[in-house]
């Protein structure tokens, strides 16, 4: 009952929700006898014990080290049906190298525990094939990798994409799109993985070429949701963001060089300015700088504003990790005190006619 409230309460806030999920204790940290020095108050309460003391920090949820992959989802998924009713959402993952983000946003190498994408890929056509007498939906994705302040697409092979150049724009709704980059049309489930799996694929190839890891870009996913009603004729467009954003580490510690460094400051350059939007839209300041990264740039129609946002911030339970560990919950809590407005994007029948037919671009 609580939690339904809670939840209720939350929505109708709007404001950026941040779950925090504590990821298990590797095998070499075991090995090692490395102290556990993370743990779960309650439901809403982390606690780190530091070299000062303990510090408690508060989220809207936290996934303790034993949270399976669905109950992470069961906690995720209503934001889906609301991309579908026209809502921009996004979905995206912090923290440090390591600290489970692929793993709570695509999943295990192996796949046995699929993670929110492509949980989230079952639930959109789930929902689409339970209302399909009442709503016709056309979904489209686009997939993208920013690099060294280099976006990529990930849907053409990376010889192709070298040669492209993406630029974000915005359309009249206020939705940012690619511009030069393949946005494809799914039409079920599946397709929407093949599609990324091919996506991961020319991730990975690219990757290798430079001799750079994955791990060190951000992903961003785009998928484009656009549902007619039948009864009404009103047409929603709704859109749905999820990115795993690279490891958020200070160069110090991982003792980079030339082009590592370069990686590291390009990445802390992007979570600095993603910082800097957040902060300007926790204090209401009528000037939001979206356009000084291309990832805030990417971003921008899912924070702030018409968005429902929910952020993970993954953390490593071990002492050796203290440092980014407070880092990471400190960037977390800032993000929290952001409120939204989130709105619907509908046209009316009429509207949507006139776009059909071409009269209104
Ligand atoms: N909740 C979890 N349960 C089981 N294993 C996990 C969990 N979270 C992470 N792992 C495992 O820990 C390792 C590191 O996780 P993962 O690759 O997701 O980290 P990451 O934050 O994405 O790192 P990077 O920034 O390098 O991509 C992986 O082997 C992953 O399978």
């Amino acid at each position: 009952m609580r939690k339904k409230y809670y939840n209720l309460v939350e929505n109708m806030k709007g404001k950026i929700r941040v779950f925090c999920r504590i990821r298990p204790m590797s095998r070499p940290e075991a090995v090692r006898g490395d102290a556990t020095i993370v743990s779960c108050l309650d439901e809403y309460s982390v606690i780190v014990e530091t070299a000062r003391g303990q510090r408690e920090f508060q989220f809207d949820r936290i996934f303790g080290s034993e949270s399976s992959q669905e109950e992470v989802f069961e906690d995720t998924n209503r934001l889906i049906q609301s991309a579908i009713d026209g809502f921009n959402v996004c979905i995206f993952a912090y923290g440090q190298t390591g600290s489970g983000k692929t793993y709570t946003m695509v999943g295990d190498k192996s796949m046995k525990n699929p993670g929110i994408i492509p949980r989230t890929f079952t639930k959109i056509f789930e929902i689409m094939h339970e209302n399909e007498a009442k709503f016709d939906i056309k979904v489209s994705a686009y997939m993208l990798e920013l690099y060294n302040d280099r976006l990529q697409d990930l849907f053409v092979s990376p010889a192709e994409a070298f040669s492209k150049k993406i630029e974000l724009k915005k359309d009249k709704k206020g939705l940012v799109f690619a511009h030069g980059a393949e946005t494809k049309d799914a039409a079920s489930a599946g397709e929407l993985f093949a599609l990324f799996e091919q996506g991961c694929a020319n991730r990975h190839i690219a990757a290798t070429k430079m001799n750079v890891e994955s791990s060190r870009s951000h992903l961003i996913i785009g998928i484009m949701m656009e549902s007619r009603n039948f009864t009404n004729g009103t047409v929603c467009y709704g859109k749905l963001s999820l990115v795993d954003l690279a490891g958020s580490e200070r160069a110090a510690k991982t003792g980079a060089k030339d082009e590592q460094l370069k990686e590291a400051n390009s990445i802390n350059k992007s979570l600095s300015a993603l910082g800097d939007v957040i902060s300007a839209l926790s204090s209401e300041q009528p000037h939001v700088p979206y356009r000084n990264n291309k990832l805030t740039q990417a971003m921008q129609d899912s924070l702030g504003g018409n968005a429902k946002t929910l952020m993970f911030v993954n953390i490593s339970p071990s002492e050796c990790n203290v440092e980014e560990t407070l880092t990471s919950l400190i960037y977390a809590t800032r993000v929290k005190a952001i409120t939204n407005n989130a709105q619907r994007n509908m046209d009316s029948k009429e509207i949507a006619h006139l776009k059909e037919v071409g009269g209104l671009e």
